[in-house]
Order: C-alpha cells, then sequence, then structure tokens
C-alpha cells in the first residue's frame, strides 16, 4: 500500500530570518530557495512581502525563478497586506497566500485588543480576499497551542468555508508537550466537519526544546504538512529542523505512515548553505548535520562501526549529503572540478565573470591551504556573490603591525564607489584598529553587535571566517568574511556589511 505524502513547508527565508541577525538580501534568499527547491520542498515560504520593500521585492525574486516548489508569501488578516502578498506570488507557477491571526485569549485581548467574534470575522474575511487573488490559501490560527479548542473549530470551521485548504495549528510559543499536542490535532480532526477536505499543518518552535517532538507527535495524529527551517533556525530558540523531521520520518518508516519527497542527499549541502550565508554556526553535536553527527570517537563504538556499521549508525552518512565529495580540490585543480563540486554543493554561478574570478580566488587560497573543503568553498563563494553592482567598498590592500608593548596598528587602501581612500588607526588589537580603519572612511554610524571568528576547518592552514553584524537605523546586517589571515577575514567581513547595509541607498559617507 503506498503511503501517504508528508509535505515539507521550509519557512528558512520567513521565520527562520526572525532570527536576531539572520536577515538575509534577496540574492541570499535566491540562493536559499534555489537549494531547497532541488532538495524538493513541497512549499517555500519566502517573507513577509508586507514588511519592507526589500522583503517584497525578495519573495517576488523567488516566485519569479522557482518552478518546482509552491512560493508562499505571509501575511497578516489584513486587505493591505494580503494585497502585497498576493502581488508578490503573482509570478510563482505555483503560488499560496498565508494568512494568519491570534486565537489565543492572551494574544486577542492584550495584542490584538479584538473581541474572539471580531477575530472570527476578520479571519474570514481575509481568507475571502485571499481567495479572490489565488486558488491555493493557508489560515494559521497564531498560537493555537494555547487557544481555547472550541474557539479553534468555530474559526477554522468558518475559514474551511470561505476556502482555505490548509489549516495550520502553531505552537508559536512552544509551550505544548507531544501527547497534547497530538491530541489537540487529532480532537479538530474529529470534530470539525469536512476536515479531511484540508491539509492539517504543524509548525512547532521550540523554547522548551520539544519542536520536533511536538511536530511528530502531530504527524502521527494526522498531520500532513511541517512546517520547519534548515538548521531549527527561527525566532527565540527557533522552529522543528527540517533536517531531523524529514530524517525521523524516513528512518522510521516502520512507525510513521508517510513519507516526504525530500532528496536527502541534499541536506548538508542546505544546511552548510544557511549556515555560511546566516554566519550562525552549526553545533558539532546537531543531529544529522553536525560535524560529529557520525563520527566515533570512543574505542568501543569504533570497533561496533568498523564490524557492523548498523550497530551505532541508524543512518548512513551519504544518504544526508555528507562525504558525497570524491574529489579531493588543491591547487592542481581545474576548473572541471572546481565547477563540478560547486553544482554538487547547490552552488549556483551566475555567469562564467564570476566562475572565472571565483576560480582565480580558489587558487590562491590552495595556495596558502593544503585541501579546499567544502565548507572553505561555501566561505569563498559567498564572498563571490554579492553582485558588484552592490560593493561599494571594497577591500584594495592591508597592511597590520602588532609589537609587545606597543598599540596595533593598521593601515588600509579601501575603493568608496570606484575612488580609492587610504585610512589608518591604532586600536586595542588589530581588529579594532581594522574596523576603526575602515569607519574612518566609510563613517557609517552603524553599532557593531557581533563579531565572531571560526575555524571553517581543522589546521593551523584553515581559513577563518568571521561574522561581523552591524545594526543601523533599526536595520541588522550580517557580513561575512574568510581568510587565512584572520584580521583580513575581519576587514573583508566588516567590509560586506556595510556594503549589505548600503546597497540600494546612498553611500554611507556623503563627502565620497
Ligand atoms: C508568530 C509570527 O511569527 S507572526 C510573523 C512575524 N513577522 C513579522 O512581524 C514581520 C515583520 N513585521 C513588520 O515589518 C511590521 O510589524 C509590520 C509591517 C507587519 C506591521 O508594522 P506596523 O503597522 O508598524 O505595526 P506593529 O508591528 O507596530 O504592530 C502590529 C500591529 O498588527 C496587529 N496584528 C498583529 N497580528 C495581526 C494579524 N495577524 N492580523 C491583523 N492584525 C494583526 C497588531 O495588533 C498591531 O496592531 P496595532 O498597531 O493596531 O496595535
Ligand atoms: C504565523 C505563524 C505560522 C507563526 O509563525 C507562528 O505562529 O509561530
Amino acid at each position: 500500500m503506498s503511503k501517504e505524502q508528508l509535505i515539507i513547508f521550509d519557512t528558512t527565508l520567513r521565520d527562520g530570518e526572525q532570527s536576531p541577525g539572520a536577515s538575509m538580501t534577496k540574492e541570499e534568499k535566491l540562493r536559499i530557495a534555489r537549494q531547497l527547491e532541488r532538495m524538493r520542498v513541497d512549499v517555500i515560504e519566502a517573507g513577509f512581502p508586507a514588511a519592507s520593500n526589500g522583503d517584497f521585492e525578495a519573495v517576488r525574486a523567488v516566485a519569479e525563478t522557482i518552478k518546482d516548489s509552491t512560493v508562499a508569501g505571509l501575511c497578516r488578516a489584513f486587505d493591505k497586506d494580503i494585497a502585497r502578498a498576493l502581488e508578490a506570488v503573482k509570478p510563482a507557477k505555483s503560488g499560496r497566500i498565508h494568512t494568519f491571526i491570534a486565537t489565543s485569549p492572551i494574544h486577542m485581548e492584550k495584542k490584538l485588543r479584538m473581541s474572539p467574534d471580531d477575530v472570527l470575522v476578520a479571519a474570514q474575511h481575509a481568507v475571502r480576499f485571499a481567495r479572490n487573488g489565488i486558488g491555493d490559501v493557508e489560515f494559521s490560527c497564531e498560537d493555537a497551542g494555547r487557544s481555547d479548542l472550541d474557539f479553534l473549530c468555530r474559526i477554522i470551521e468558518a475559514v474551511i468555508k470561505e476556502g482555505a485548504s490548509t489549516i495550520n495549528i502553531p505552537d508559536t510559543v512552544g509551550y505544548n508537550v507531544p501527547e497534547q499536542y497530538a491530541e489537540r490535532i487529532r480532537q479538530l480532526r474529529e470534530r470539525i466537519p469536512n476536515s479531511d477536505k484540508v491539509v492539517w499543518s504543524v509548525h512547532c518552535h521550540n523554547d522548551l526544546g520539544l519542536a520536533v517532538a511536538n511536530s511528530l507527535a502531530a504527524v502521527m495524529a494526522g498531520a500532513r504538512q511541517v512546517e520547519c527551517t534548515i538548521n531549527g533556525l527561527g525566532e527565540r530558540a527557533g522552529n522543528a529542523a527540517l533536517e531531523e523531521i524529514v530524517m525521523a520520518v524516513h528512518t522510521r518508516q516502520d512507525v510513521f505512515p508517510c513519507i516526504t519527497r525530500i532528496d536527502t542527499t541534499q541536506i548538508v549541502a542546505a544546511s552548510k548553505m544557511v549556515s555560511s550565508i546566516t554566519g550562525f554556526p552549526v553545533q558539532p553535536n546537531k543531529a544529522i548535520v553536525g560535524a560529529n553527527a557520525f563520527a566515533h570517537e570512543s574505542g568501543i563504538h569504533q570497533d561496533g562501526v568498523l564490524k557492523h556499521r548498523e550497530t551505532y549508525e541508524i543512518m548512513r552518512a551519504e544518504d544526508v549529503g555528507w562525504n558525497a565529495n570524491k574529489l579531493v580540490l588543491g591547487k592542481h585543480s581545474g576548473r572541471t572540478a572546481f565547477k563540478a563540486r560547486l553544482k554538487e554543493l547547490g552552488i549556483e554561478v551566475e555567469s562564467e565573470q564570476v566562475l572565472n574570478v571565483a576560480f582565480t580566488h580558489f587558487k590562491e587560497l590552495a595556495d596558502k591551504k593544503h585541501e579546499i573543503f567544502d565548507e572553505d568553498l561555501h566561505a569563498l563563494m559567498s564572498d563571490e556573490m554579492v553582485p558588484p553592482d552592490d560593493e561599494h567598498y571594497k577591500l584594495v590592500s592591508s597592511m597590520f603591525h602588532s609589537e609587545t608593548g606597543e598599540a596595533p596598528q593598521a593601515k588600509l587602501t579601501l575603493s568608496a564607489g570606484g575612488t580609492e581612500q587610504h585610512a589608518a588607526s591604532s586600536g586595542s588589537g588589530p581588529v579594532d584598529a581594522t574596523f576603526k580603519a575602515i569607519e574612518s572612511v566609510a563613517a557609517s554610524g552603524s553599532e557593531l553587535l557581533l563579531y565572531s571568528v571560526n575555524a571553517i576547518t581543522t589546521g593551523t592552514d584553515a581559513q577563518g571566517e568571521v561574522t561581523v553584524r552591524l545594526s543601523k537605523d533599526g536595520r541588522i546586517v550580517n557580513g561575512q568574511g574568510a581568510d587565512t589571515d584572520i584580521v583580513v577575514a575581519s576587514a573583508k567581513a566588516y567590509i560586506n556589511a556595510l556594503n549589505k547595509l548600503c546597497s540600494g541607498q546612498e553611500k554611507l559617507n556623503p563627502q565620497l
């Protein structure tokens, strides 16, 4: 007997982007969306079009590009929001409007300041309005995990009558526990007329570390869509991790009554891409995608695995995309192997020109490093992917001086809009001196929220990957830079963040 399909709805580009500091540019969203499509995700929630013109453009670009996944835009139960989302998803081959309103007593009374009856009317109106513009409408009862069951039944019955075809029951604040949440889904399916005509969806947050457990319990109770994100990214403690949901369902087919369409071999590439773009490292012990997820340290385990892999492994590393790399890349590699590996990693290169520049940089890196790993390529390509038009600032050259007892000095040459500028500064350390020197040219007035360095791979020749988070006028951006010299990586990351801050705006320093 063939199994029912479990719809995988990825919201990395929407709820994932709500992680403080994870905001993404249009180009970054497009790169991730292409990888999600390659992974055969069913629905890609690309953003919240009414949030800003930038997000509208990003959702529209995803809708124009993606052909094999449905593209969804989220909106409040508000005509203006819905109209904006309809416009953004219009170019999609398959588009969806996802509209929501809160249904819990605390949200209705304290946040919306609306009576339950008014919320019900707003929900009906929103779904009707959306259905006039598009055939595929999802309705979410925000904070359903703390909502009154009778009220949920009333509102859901009403929106189904208006034409909603997917009903989402979010545990918005991660309050539920698996048994209770599954029972909620079961009760709703039993009590609501025509419940078998809609897809039941779940969207779980991880405040108590139960997002995946709750989602899977709901699947056992009849949910057939799970909303999730790569690496579990998302508001506060995040959402259910896509890789964990998918691999639990695939590995335990003896338990689950459904199966996903996901190409699991694309999972690790997606995880590395999201980590590299957002600057959120994946913890080594993270299930499925952590560096240690398939590593065996202790003798008894190693002995067992050598005798029979399945003694300690319930999944095969290669099935989720680990160790897919059969070619070792280094300074003797050519363009063909370089291009092939990028393709395997889901990194699409827009033009031959970008490829040629990237290949030159790859060779430069290979001269400094013995072996080039996938992580190096992700970092390298993140540097290449900012379109040249948006690169107002460029690092031309740098010199650093540190001596015991002396304040470290940085001397830089930057190109600002094509004009070379020299800058020098001292600081409490070489990185501090570098940032001060850059600021003496850019005068961005931005606040440095985060500075972090990660060794991309092991060894003293490893590249350092630096993330710099800047904030200005309420906008928060992440910049990334990688180099075998971490001060250079820091300069690149700072400049990358500045370029994002000023993309689409006038240059930061009006004198330049
Ligand atoms: C659980 C979730 O993840 S929900 C999705 C969260 N995502 C976002 O918030 C996207 C980013 N948000 C934004 O850019 C802005 O908040 C906007 C553009 C959506 C709205 O901005 P503003 O109009 O300035 O409103 P603001 O954010 O201050 O307050 C939200 C308003 O929406 C109302 N509201 C909240 N949810 C809903 C809803 N689902 N339907 C209708 N109204 C809603 C609130 O009651 C509040 O109304 P009030 O101003 O009359 O008190
Ligand atoms: C809008 C919904 C789906 C949401 O993000 C939540 O409730 O957490």
